[in-house]
């Protein structure tokens, strides 16, 4: 298996260089050359596997000769040991013929666990083989953070800074991050929003000098192994309802799009999957751009969902990649205009593209409060505020007889303030981490500049 980039012109790689390399050096994002099929017989086959087994199932072809099988496998069983529910990612009933996908078990409490768990197992077991050591930078709203620090922590070999936008994540999310005592791991607030956080750690790949001299490496769904382990859970929350005998719907609440676009990659691998609806909060550049073919950014702005409040959404680029027929010339020339200009217009064609594949939707921060309002009151299910984000946006899609199942991205506890405006109840976290509130903070604060951050990343990391 091999991966060549959205932007056409850096080398092709295996998957473990695609995974330690990030960011293409052509400013692009690694995608596999070709989307391994899975048959409907070896879809129906994950039905009453484990979590483990059914993921090992579906990465194993993305991963060439990487890890061997065994090994492959106890790095899997790893991941997902500490993860809070023995499904790892249970369906829930929302109503007659709408679920809900709850990926807040893992240790985090958001989506990212998923991936981030096996990402650090992977880099582990790499680095071992190699020797080398790398310099982990990372852009977050919030959730990506949390889970880059707690699966990186105290390991060897690995020096992890994340840049958050500061004053801009909530207080559970800040407290993740810059609580972990251990000497590796660096929470930087940015004075900024998330796209420069996000713009500074792609210009850090973009500086070859630093990037080479550091080892830096990116744990942002820039890395393809990110995206990779949260396909599995389409395949067997789909499997669960019924597939491939059965078609299924997602609604994905989408900041960075790397969630939404995992689907549309178990789609390509044969899963049956009638509709991929983006949902998002007020900062709706995605659904603006299907909606007109205008990918225009209009400045972040704060809302009760905060790590969705990006507007410069990284793997659009993936989706653009394929929408162009894998032209990279003019990925490359749409997104020059994005730094450049603010903005682009997809051509007719690629936005056809599109929407022959994702359809979107949005939510006010009013719609949102009152969906976990509702929801609460009709299944006594606590939303956090971007799943209320997906719960909203999939009740506004068409009726269909085809089931829908909205992924449930985060734990309420994580989002008490907004939680308890909505319904009266302030979620408590779970046990394991009741002490948070009052474990000491590491934390530097930094202007938006990337001389600024180098240095300070040259400075503190371990050589
Ligand atoms: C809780 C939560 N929901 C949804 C999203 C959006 O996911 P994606 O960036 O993959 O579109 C994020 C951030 O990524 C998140 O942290
Ligand atoms: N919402 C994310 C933003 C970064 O997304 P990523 O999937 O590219 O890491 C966050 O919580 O940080």
């Amino acid at each position: 298996m091999r991966y060549v980039s959205t932007r056409g012109t850096a080398p092709v790689l295996t998957f473990e260089e695609a995974m330690l390399t990030g960011l293409a050096r052509d400013g692009g994002l690694y995608v596999p050359e070709s989307v391994p099929a899975m048959a409907p017989a070896e879809i129906a086959a994950l039905a009453g596997l484990s979590y483990e087994e059914a993921a090992f199932r579906v990465m194993r072809p993305f991963i060439g000769d990487a890890f061997a099988d065994a090994e492959f496998r106890a790095i899997i069983d790893r991941a997902y040991a500490g993860f809070g529910h023995a499904a790892r990612a249970p369906l829930v009933q929302l109503g007659p013929n709408h679920f809900l996908l709850e990926l807040f078990h893992g240790p985090t409490l958001a989506f990212k666990d998923f991936a981030m768990q096996l990402i650090g197992q992977l880099f582990q077991a790499a680095l071992a083989r190699s020797g080398n050591r790398v310099t982990i930078v990372g852009a977050t709203s919030g959730d990506t953070g949390s889970a880059a620090i707690e699966a990186f922590r105290g390991l060897p070999n690995v020096d992890v800074f994340i840049l958050f936008p500061e004053g801009r994540v909530s207080e559970v999310q800040r407290r993740q991050m810059t609580t972990p005592a251990e000497a590796n791991v660096h929470a930087l607030a940015v004075r900024g929003d998330f796209d420069d956080c996000q713009a500074r750690v792609k210009d850090m790949f973009n500086d070859f000098a630093f990037r080479d001299r550091v080892g830096l490496a990116g744990v942002n769904s820039i890395n393809w192994a990110r995206v990779l382990a949260q396909v599995v859970y389409y395949f067997t929350s789909a499997v669960s309802l019924g597939a491939p005998h059965r078609a299924v719907s997602f609604t994905v609440p989408t900041g960075n799009f790397g969630d939404i676009f995992a689907g549309h990659i178990a789609r390509r691998m044969g899963l049956p999957i009638e509709k991929l609806v983006i949902a998002t909060n007020q900062n709706d550049i995605l659904h603006r751009a299907l909606s007109t073919g205008a990918y225009e950014t209009h400045g972040v702005s704060p809302s009760i969902s905060p790590s969705m409040d990006i507007q410069v959404s990284s793997n659009f680029e993936r989706a653009l990649f394929e929408a162009y027929g894998r032209d990279g010339a003019a990925v490359a020339s749409q997104m020059d205009a994005l730094k450049e200009q603010g903005g682009f217009t997809i051509s007719q064609g690629a936005l056809e593209a599109l929407r022959e594949v994702f359809a979107s939707g949005r939510a006010s921060e009013e719609e949102t409060s009152a969906t976990i309002r509702a929801t609460h009151q009709a299944t006594g299910e606590i939303l956090c505020p971007h799943s209320a984000v997906g719960v909203k946006v999939a009740g506004d899609q068409p009726a269909s007889a085809t089931p829908m199942i909205t992924l449930a991205t985060a734990h309420p506890a994580k989002f008490p303030d907004a939680v308890a405006a909505a319904t009266g109840i302030r979620p408590p976290l779970p046990k394991r981490m009741a002490d948070l509130y009052e474990r000491p903070e590491r934390v530097t604060v930094v202007d938006n500049d990337l001389g600024a951050l180098e240095s300070l990343i040259e400075e503190r990391r371990a050589v």
